[in-house]
């Protein structure tokens, strides 16, 4: 970590942004962001509103870390990336895709609140249609499910040919009960963790408890790179890199996330094509997938854009504020 950033170097460098969503997802429909401009090239810190200050913490350590520090070594010069379905009607499905040019694998989100199964079992059955056989669809529930209810849907939905379930339910203990059940009911679907490694108190619990086949990383929340890297490691679980609805900047921390890992360690497409649910971004170059790859790059600032999409004054002072008390939690030293 870096040692002599001083609060008000890292401000200095704020701009805060607001970006509206071309589809709403997780029940957003304006994606605010900060971009810092580090000595590194450009980085984002973009907690989602509703995390606290302790979580949001993590957040910040990681955009310093992608804006102060050289990042690891590359082992490719692109990452294949998957297309995600938010949970919209059937229908949409073929729109949505269309927007992830060259993606051969598409997540789709599931166990929304508000929909059925019936919904989840239609815009799955869209996007395999689209896909065609030798597609790969996974899906994500946000931990949305019970056991007994996750095992049904999964049940219902495998015949669709499911690469993996991903956070089906939220706690370690459900996972690993539904792991069973799948198993012993003879579903071949894997179990991806995601809330359980970010949001977890202990992100490597559910590697421990042989509740998961393999995990989704995300840098920010888990405190930049290297803590990314360190986690893998020790989870010695096969990984796919994804993100949070973030700019290009933010995607562009995932990517090297994603290529500093060894083939053997990368499970698949990562989840980093989420600028194509955005309508808007802050570079010159947004990272939207082509041939179903994005560039491992550090993206050039759109002055023009920043300005365009500049947040309101009293949605950056909020955002300055909270910056303020995430840096007095992280301590960097020196
Ligand atoms: O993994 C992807 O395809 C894109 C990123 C993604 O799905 C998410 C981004 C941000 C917040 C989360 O609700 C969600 C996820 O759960 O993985
Ligand atoms: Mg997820």
């Amino acid at each position: 970590m870096v040692t002599d950033l001083t609060l008000s170097a890292l401000l200095d460098t704020a701009r805060v942004v607001s970006i509206p969503t071309r589809t709403r997802f997780r029940g957003i429909s304006e994606r605010e962001a900060v971009i810092f401009d580090g000595p590194q090239g450009a980085t984002e810190f973009s907690p989602f509103l509703e995390y606290d200050d302790a979580e949001s913490a993590r957040w910040l350590a990681a955009a310093i870390e992608f804006g102060w520090v050289r990042p690891p070594m590359a082992h490719r010069k692109t990452v294949a990336v998957n297309a995600t379905v938010p949970a919209v009607a059937a229908e949409a499905v073929p729109e949505i895709l269309a927007r992830f040019p060259g993606c051969r694998t598409a997540k789709v989100k599931v166990a929304e609140r508000g929909q059925t199964l019936a919904d989840d079992v239609a815009r799955v059955q869209a996007v395999r249609e689209a896909l065609g056989a030798d597609g790969a669809v996974r899906i994500d529930a946000n931990g949305g499910w019970g056991v007994a209810e996750a095992f049904a849907a999964i049940a219902r939905l495998a015949p669709f040919g499911l690469e993996y379930a991903e956070q089906p339910c939220a706690s370690v203990a459900e996972l690993a009960e539904l792991r069973a059940l799948l198993a012993s009911a003879g579903i071949a679907v894997r179990i991806a963790a995601d809330e359980s490694v970010r949001k977890a108190e202990d992100p490597l619990a559910v590697a421990r408890a042989g509740a998961a086949d393999l995990i989704v990383v995300k840098a920010q929340p888990l405190g930049g790179i290297a803590p990314a890297l360190r986690i893998i490691k020790d989870a010695r679980l096969p990984v796919i890199v994804s993100s949070a609805l973030d700019t290009s900047v933010g995607i562009s921390m995932g990517l090297h996330l994603a290529a500093a890992l060894p083939n053997h360690l990368l499970a698949g497409a990562c989840g980093l094509g989420t600028v194509a649910l955005l309508d808007g971004d802050v570079v010159t170059q947004p990272l939207i997938p082509a041939g179903g790859e994005l560039p491992v790059a550090r993206p050039t600032l759109d002055g023009a854009a920043l300005d365009r999409f500049q947040a309101s004054p009293e949605r950056t002072r909020w955002w300055r504020e909270r910056i303020e008390r995430c840096y007095a939690l992280i301590n960097l030293p020196g």
